[in-house]
């Protein structure tokens, strides 16, 4: 199956994907870290794709999306964003809205909390 066929049959077969360094238990780069440490807080289960591990996907998910770097989250299928996008939606609390839009379980308690600390 070639790298885009992978990443298409990912995206739609699970609904909350995050292309990273590293996995969702020991992230191997900050911005990666920092999407996945909020996911993970949020209690948003999710799958972990590690670029580290395939060049082609490392390389594939930036075609597939036409998004330069990674992070890159995924909700449904659809690109949402990187680091900075997720970091923004998290505090501006579209991202609650996003996942609830989606049927998509969270620690809502959590997410304010976030924006507590970061208010
Ligand atoms: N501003 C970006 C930061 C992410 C970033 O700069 N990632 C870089 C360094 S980890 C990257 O993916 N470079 C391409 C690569 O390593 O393949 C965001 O919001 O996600």
């Amino acid at each position: 199956m070639s790298a885009q066929d992978q990443i298409r049959e990912t995206v739609e077969k699970n609904d909350v994907v995050l292309f990273m360094k590293g996995t969702k238990t020991m992230p191997q780069c900050g911005f990666s870290s920092r999407v996945a440490g909020v996911l993970n807080y949020m209690g948003i289960e999710y799958t972990d794709v590690n670029v580290l591990a395939d060049a082609e996907i490392r390389q594939g998910i930036k075609d597939f999306s036409d998004w330069p770097t990674i992070p890159q989250l995924y909700v449904k299928g659809e690109f949402v964003g990187g680091c900075d996008i997720v970091t923004e939606m998290t505090l501006s609390g579209e991202l609650d809205t996003l996942l609830s839009e989606n049927g998509i379980a969270f620690n809502k308690e959590a997410a304010d909390k976030i924006r507590e600390a970061n208010g």
